[in-house]
């Protein structure tokens, strides 16, 4: 077994299974979008890391292993690619019986997917991702770009280790905003025959996924939250304030079918936006 094996009790397991995607998920129709969790680990201030450039330990060692639990269940797992530069992340599964750690080829093993619309990402084949890639211990990355022909260098190396660019193009959204529109993006996820993908962070994809015309497409809620205050400074969750037509705040939203549970000094709270 790996050194880095991971261990999720079956008796952590079941609070989890009403927020994760069935077992037997299959995407029925051309409009159907992938079971889409948004999950990520916070301090008591709401605070993701120390700087956007800083990989920030919050999780314990229980609430890390129910990370990775949840990695084993989805198809993919999405970050920005302001994740990918401060992290040089694995975005693998690394618990007992995935693929590489104890399993069958690249059994539960989530495709990592970077939403890198200018296609910045500078990465060489040294990055932690693709050397799990070549162990066959992880799957090689898709790239999310709005660049209609990105670097020829980047996307050879991508093809080496079965990754690729997938282009989505720019518009402007409900919140004004000039971006990646989420609902193109869990599109073009699906049309890749992805049915699930919990989507990781950081804070400027959370607080651009927070805003109400997306709530339809968050399937679910599942946040760490660490006993730690960051102090000011740190990259930061805390979604655009909305208005209605009179400019008049709109009240704050609020989770539904909520469950708290304590991993270790952690608590996990797992919940849905849409009813
Ligand atoms: N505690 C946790 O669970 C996690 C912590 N992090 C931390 O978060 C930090 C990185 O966060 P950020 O700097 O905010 O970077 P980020 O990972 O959110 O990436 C930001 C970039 O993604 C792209 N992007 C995101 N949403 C977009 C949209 N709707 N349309 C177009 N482009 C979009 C843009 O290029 C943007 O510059 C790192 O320090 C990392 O360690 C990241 C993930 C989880
Ligand atoms: N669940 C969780 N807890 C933390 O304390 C974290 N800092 C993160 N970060 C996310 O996990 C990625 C690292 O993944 P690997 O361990 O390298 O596979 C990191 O990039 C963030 O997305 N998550």
């Amino acid at each position: 077994m790996a050194r880095d094996t991971l261990y999720f009790p079956a008796s952590d397991r079941l609070f989890l299974e009403p927020y994760l995607p069935p077992k037997d998920l299959a995407l029925s129709g051309a409009d159907a979008l992938p079971f889409t969790t948004l999950t990520f680990a916070t301090s008591l201030d709401s605070q993701l890391a120390l700087s956007p450039g800083a990989r920030t330990v919050l999780s314990g060692p229980q609430s890390k292993a129910m990370t990775h639990y949840l990695r084993s269940r989805h198809d993919a797992i999405l970050i920005g690619v302001g994740t990918a530069v401060a992290d040089n992340p694995g975005l693998n599964c690394r618990i007992e019986g995935a693929g590489g750690y104890g399993g069958d080829g690249l059994e539960g093993q989530p495709r990592p997917i970077i939403v890198d619309p200018k296609a910045r990402w500078d990465f060489t084949e040294n990055q932690k991702i693709f050397e799990l890639a070549r162990d066959g211990r992880g799957k090689a990355p898709f790239i999310i770009t709005a660049v209609e022909t990105p670097p020829a260098d980047k996307e050879a190396i991508l093809e080496k280790h079965g990754g690729k660019f997938i282009r989505v193009g720019l518009k402007t959204t409900v919140t004004g905003e000039y971006g990646l529109y989420w609902k193109d993006v869990l599109k073009a996820l699906a049309a890749e025959g992805l049915g699930s993908v919990m989507i990781e962070g950081g804070g400027a994809v959370i607080n651009s996924l927070l805003v109400p015309e997306n709530f339809e497409v968050i399937s679910s809620v599942i946040i760490t939250i660490a006993p730690t205050w960051l102090g000011r400074g740190g990259v930061v969750v805390s979604p655009e304030r909305q208005f209605d037509g009179n400019g008049s705040l709109v009240p704050s939203t609020r989770l539904k079918n909520v469950m708290w549970h304590p991993f270790g000094e952690d608590v996990v709270m797992c919940g849905n936006l849409k009813v």
